[in-house]
């Protein structure tokens, strides 16, 4: 028997947060229709895997871990589709590594530092990402980044790391403040706005300029509403494990093709942009377009698009929905607030910051990565499917299983964070960061796919906390229920309210 209660933790040691045992208080729901046609049609894993995951199971007698209990046949995709956040949590209270059921499909869900660093670094090179949720982001993502594996994952991972290097990144700081002035110059003291919305447009303008070179203004809104309804159409697809082919017609797929030809146009606009003017100005789009051309070795067309998508997609909603959390809890803990007023005032005396003053912004650098530990916006990571077999943690996880691993999880277990649903920026002072144990604060992901726009992410959100926390207040209005929703990424509910007011006045009110 191998080793059955390996890394097995009391269920009790895990403070879930939302509600008794990780059942959050509300409850998600998805159109039955779709579920009914999904056990009917629960897909089986592709021809190879059926081989393998028998083979294994042959050869190998499979000893699972614990974890919760599923229905025939479905397994536990009630469970997810009812509550996502809810079923991790619940699961991750099985152990260290739990085991779960997607249909047909073995699923374990990994939550030790140290077996997350073994899949995220040691074993990388033989756990690839997982097909079924490559297919079901293939029709958005095309071939792009998030979703390759092996050479020609390194090959565009190498092709877009310039525009990442941190000398590009200082300059990137100008745009963000630029931008962020900007949008904050139309705000009204005592004013109600929605601060979703209002993060968007900077984090949107912000990629556009600075990967693109290319003005958003005009398609901010645009953009939003399609990325909403891809990610949801998306997410829908994982809850049940189940990719629609895009040939179906149904209204699901209307509203896909549609959401994906609104920002294919967005993109390619950008493009046809860059090739009227025919000017390298050094960015990601400049870069792609003069590596562009088939037969020269360069990207085709559907590269171009892939790319820019993907680092379109990625590249935004992560850091706006980072950001609204960051001001919702700025909101609720006022000595947080204090001191980020107290360290903008002090570094900045009274300037828009730049780039150069986010080393001195260490306060509001831990408020982002407390923030991030909270509400980690890629609450899940791309599952892993293991190319063989592999041991991990006592156990055998077979060659085609699934295996995932959630920030959002980890970042919420009291062994690694004492206290863990306590807003608490200052577990992040440099010097007690230190004590943080590797492999349990990932929200950016570990290894050779960490997410590449990590350090552009970081200071970006430094930059925007910093330029609106010098000149406003940003309080959340009263009677708003704000659950995470653990789409694609961990979203905020849509139209977060808060009040901005002046410093100077709230000051003088106090
Ligand atoms: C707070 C903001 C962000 C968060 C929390 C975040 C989180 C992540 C995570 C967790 C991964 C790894 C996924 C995995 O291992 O499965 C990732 C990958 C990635 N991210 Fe980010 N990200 C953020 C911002 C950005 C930005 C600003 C960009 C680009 C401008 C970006 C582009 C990417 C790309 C292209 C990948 C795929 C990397 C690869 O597979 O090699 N992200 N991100």
């Amino acid at each position: 028997m191998v080793g059955l209660g390996d890394g097995r933790r009391p269920r009790s040691r895990l403070a879930l947060g939302r509600g008794p045992r990780g059942v959050a208080p509300h409850v998600q729901g998805g159109p039955p229709d779709i579920h009914a046609l999904h056990v009917l049609v629960l897909p089986a894993p592709d021809r190879d895997d059926r081989r393998t995951l028998k083979e294994s199971r042959d050869t190998v007698r499979i000893v699972y871990p614990p974890g919760p209990r599923g229905l025939p046949l479905v397994g536990n995709l009630h469970q997810i589709r009812k509550d996502k956040i809810a079923f991790m949590l619940e699961t991750a209270s099985h152990g260290d590594i739990a085991h779960f059921r997607l249909g047909p499909t073995d699923a374990y869900l990994v939550n030790h530092p140290d077996h997350i660093r073994d899949v995220l670094i040691e074993r990388s090179d033989v756990l690839p990402k997982d097909w079924l949720q490559r297919k079901i982001v293939s029709p958005f993502f095309g071939n792009g980044m998030l979703i390759t594996n092996g050479e020609e994952h390194a090959r565009q991972r190498r092709m877009a790391q310039p525009a990442f290097h941190p000398k590009r990144l200082d300059s990137y700081g100008r745009v963000f403040v630029e931008q962020t002035l900007h949008g904050i110059a139309g705000w009204r003291s005592g004013g109600e706005y929605e601060i979703d919305t209002e993060m968007l447009k900077m984090t949107i303008q912000n990629v556009c300029l600075t990967l693109f070179n290319a003005d958003a203004t005009d398609i901010v809104a645009r953009a939003a509403v399609a990325m909403t309804t891809i990610m949801d159409l998306l997410s829908m697809e994982f809850d049940l494990a189940l990719p629609i082919p895009m040939w179906l017609p149904t209204e699901h797929n209307r509203r896909k093709r549609e959401a994906i030809r609104e920002l294919d146009s967005i993109v390619m606009k950008f493009a046809e942009a860059w090739r009227k003017s025919g000017q390298d100005r050094g960015d990601l789009l400049s870069m792609l377009m003069l590596a562009h051309g088939e037969g020269r070795g360069g990207v085709t067309h559907d590269e171009l698009r892939d790319h820019l998508i993907v680092m379109f997609a990625a590249g935004h909603e992560t850091t706006a929905f980072t950001l609204v959390w960051a001001w919702v809890m700025i909101s609720q803990h006022p000595e947080v607030e204090a001191a980020l007023w107290e360290e903008v005032d002090r570094v900045l005396g009274g300037r828009p910051p730049t780039a150069e003053d986010v080393p001195q912004l260490v306060y509001t650098s831990m408020v982002v990565k407390e923030t991030l530990r909270l509400y980690p916006a890629g609450w899940i990571l791309s599952l892993r499917q293991p190319g063989e077999d592999i041991r991990l943690g006592g156990y055998t996880i077979p060659k085609g299983s699934r295996i995932f691993i959630s920030p959002y999880v980890t970042h919420r277990d009291p062994r690694y964070f004492s206290e863990p649903e306590r807003f608490r920026p200052e577990r992040f002072r440099p010097g007690l960061d230190q004590n943080i144990r590797r492999g349990s604060y990932i929200p950016f992901g570990i290894g050779p796919r960490v997410c590449i726009g990590n350090g552009f992410a970081m200071m970006e959100a430094v930059l925007i906390l910093a330029t609106v926390a010098q000149r406003y207040r940003v309080s959340l209005l009263p009677g708003q229920t704000l659950v995470p929703r653990g789409n694609l990424a961990l979203r905020p509910p849509p139209g977060v309210k808060v009040r901005v007011t002046e410093r100077l006045r709230s000051a003088a009110a106090a």
